[in-house]
């Protein structure tokens, strides 16, 4: 069976709430998952994945939760080829219009020197996720699998 393995920071639970909806949209594909707090983890946490998400708040005019600093400048220097990546971001583009989500492309850019390959689009999501966003999760998670499969 193949493994999903979600790593996410949290500080008021709406980022939480996403890597929720991605793991039930993956466990409904009949993956295992494996879903864990950055600060629970090391880069080395997606050597044994099929798939790696990370989902990740941004902080402080378009920075990195601190929670994710070591993890993010240590992704960078693992292998992951042969492995498929998809990143979810949740920020907030009125109090922050000119730096929405960095965080995710900061990592989406973290991946790609890993040489796994892009399996969906970065999901970008408005605070705490609506029914849409649920939606648009599923769809991504249903993207990174048949990336994985092909
Ligand atoms: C001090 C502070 C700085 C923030 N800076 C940004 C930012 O630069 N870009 C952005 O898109 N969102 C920013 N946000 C919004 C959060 O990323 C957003 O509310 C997110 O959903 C919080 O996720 P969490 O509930 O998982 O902690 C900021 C929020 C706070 C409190």
């Amino acid at each position: 069976m193949a493994l999903a393995k979600i790593v996410y920071a949290t500080m008021t639970g709406n980022t939480e709430g996403i890597s929720e909806i991605l793991e039930k949209a993956f466990e409904d594909q009949g993956l295992e998952v494996d879903r864990e707090e950055a600060d629970d983890v090391d880069s080395d946490f997606f050597e044994d994945a099929d798939i790696c998400v990370v989902a990740t708040y941004t902080y402080d005019d378009g920075e990195l939760p601190f929670d994710f600093e070591d993890f993010h400048d240590d992704l960078e220097d693992e292998d992951l080829s042969g492995k498929v990546f998809g990143v979810a971001g949740t920020g907030d583009s009125e109090l922050y219009p000119d730096y929405f989500c960095f965080a995710a492309d900061k990592f989406e850019a973290a991946f790609k020197e890993t040489g796994a390959k892009k399996g969906s689009d970065t999901v970008k999501i408005e605070n705490e996720a609506d029914d849409d966003d649920a939606k648009k999760l599923q769809r991504f998670a249903k993207e990174l699998v048949a990336a994985a499969q092909g």
